[in-house]
């Protein structure tokens, strides 16, 4: 198997199934046995399509009398292969983009005469390069929402907030790669020795321009059978998800809940943060993430870490007022995480309308755990204000024993005076993600 055909079966099934294409992706390099620059050429090439499926449907059904809905999936996959490529990967020779395609659609597809369509396509489409149709542009939304290859609908709610400038640079970047954070696992080593440990093993490794303690890596391989990933010196992490703990104030010593948190990255982060002294009860609602969580804290030695199989909704009378910190990291749509699971703009986005109703209660519940002085924090990785601002502005109405409370992160956030924060990945280099830190003044009426 190569590069191309391991995309290709990958983008297959996850269009036939609906699953996510990293997992799926992860799945069908083991079973090809693909490694280095094969396995980094199919994740580019599964990735790069799902990131510009919208752009190279438009370009693709402009060239094809069939329409694309009725070709069986591997045919359109093929064609969306081959197109990709000639767009986007100049290094690849065109022909060698329109001739892979035409043999994976001889190998893979049932119909004889598919073959000669993805050829007669591909040909077209590389004839016709430099003068490819131009996408209307009289509709904003459906404009940018082809361009980018994002969902109508997202691009109509984001408008409003970022304005069309904003909006472009914003799905620009989620189609942009990001880099690997690695978060040293100060409890054991300093940031020094896992750079030098990393770099023995032939990792490319950098430090991160504002976040200490933070490595980017590059020429990983399988970053499992890293010497320093089995010692338990990182964890991986989106420098966000560490500036939602760096603004927690968690410390050691503190009595810490995390109502949401498999798999573990908050509790990890607030645990090193803690020096591995105090106690960080991670909870979360489903008994088989539990096991999660125990093994990433079991690698990582943060022996204060207790995971939990709990509904963060339900009320337990014990751990009333009992907490210093309560982290609500609350399930969402996750559309701050596009850039690593590019598939999520394409989920149907019905059920996310039930969302704020769970981070509410969640919410809710979650602020009765809070001592009198504590902090109550609550952080999405979304960007949409319905399931950010909006839940805690009407958490603050009912709550005035609670109010928001500054605070000072490293980087291009600089001071939050407001207590919440949007991060953006066009902005802040981070994933999308909300942060919102409040501190119990007074006690619960
Ligand atoms: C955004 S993820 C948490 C990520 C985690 N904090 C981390 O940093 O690795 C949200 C988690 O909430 C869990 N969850 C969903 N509903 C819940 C509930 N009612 N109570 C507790 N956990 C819940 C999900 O299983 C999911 O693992």
């Amino acid at each position: 198997m190569d590069a191309r055909e391991a995309a290709l079966l990958t983008l297959n099934t996850c269009q036939r199934q609906g699953g996510w294409s990293d997992g799926a992706l992860k799945k069908q390099l083991a079973a090809g046995g693909l490694e280095g620059r094969e396995a980094a050429l199919a994740t580019q090439l599964c990735f790069g399509v799902v990131q510009n499926q919208l752009l190279l449907d438009f370009y693709l059904s402009k060239f094809s009398n069939i329409p694309l809905r009725r070709m069986e999936s591997k045919v359109v996959q093929a064609l969306r292969l081959g197109l990709y490529q000639m767009l986007f990967l100049s290094r690849i020779p065109q022909s060698a983009a329109v001739n892979s395609s035409v043999e994976l659609t001889r190998t893979h597809c049932k119909n004889p005469r598919a073959p000669g369509m993805v050829n007669a396509i591909l040909r077209s489409l590389q004839r016709n390069l430099n003068q490819l149709p131009t996408i209307p542009q009289n509709d904003p939304a459906e404009y940018l929402s082809i361009l980018y290859s994002h969902p109508v609908w997202l691009v109509e709610e984001l408008l409003p907030l970022l304005g069309s400038e904003g909006t472009a640079e914003y799905l620009q970047a989620n189609n942009s790669q990001p880099p690997i954070t690695a978060m040293v696992n100060t409890t054991k080593a300093t940031t020094q020795q896992v750079a030098q440990l990393l770099a023995e093993q032939g990792v490319e490794v950098a430090s991160h321009p504002w976040l200490e303690d933070c490595l980017i890596l590059n020429k990983t391989g399988n970053l499992e059978r890293l010497d320093a990933y089995q010692q338990g010196l990182f964890y991986v992490q989106d420098p966000a998800s560490r500036l939602m703990a760096l603004a927690s104030g968690a410390a050691p010593g503190m009595r810490v809940l995390d109502v949401c948190a498999a798999p573990g990255g908050k509790s990890f982060a607030a645990a090193i943060q803690m020096e591995n002294q105090g106690e960080v009860i991670s909870c979360d609602l489903h008994p088989h993430k539990k096991k999660l969580i125990q093994a990433g804290a079991d690698r990582l030695g943060l022996s204060i870490i207790k995971p939990m199989t709990a509904d963060g909704k339900v009320r337990r009378e014990e751990w009333v007022s009992a907490f210093d910190l309560v982290l609500v990291d609350a399930p969402c749509s996750g559309l701050g995480v596009i850039r690593k699971k590019p598939d999520i703009r394409y989920k149907d986005p019905e059920p996310l309308a039930d969302l704020p109703q769970v981070q509410e209660a969640i919410l809710e519940n979650a602020a009765g755990y809070v001592k009198t002085g504590g902090v109550l924090m609550y952080s999405t990785c979304t960007i949409v204000p319905r399931e950010n601002g909006e839940i805690v502005a009407a958490f603050l109405k009912k709550h005035p024993e609670f109010v928001r409370e500054a605070f000072i992160l490293p980087g291009p956030a600089g001071e939050v005076s407001e207590g919440e924060i949007t991060l953006w990945p066009q902005v802040h280099q981070t994933d999308g993600f909300f942060i919102c830190k409040l501190r119990k003044v007074g006690e619960t009426p």
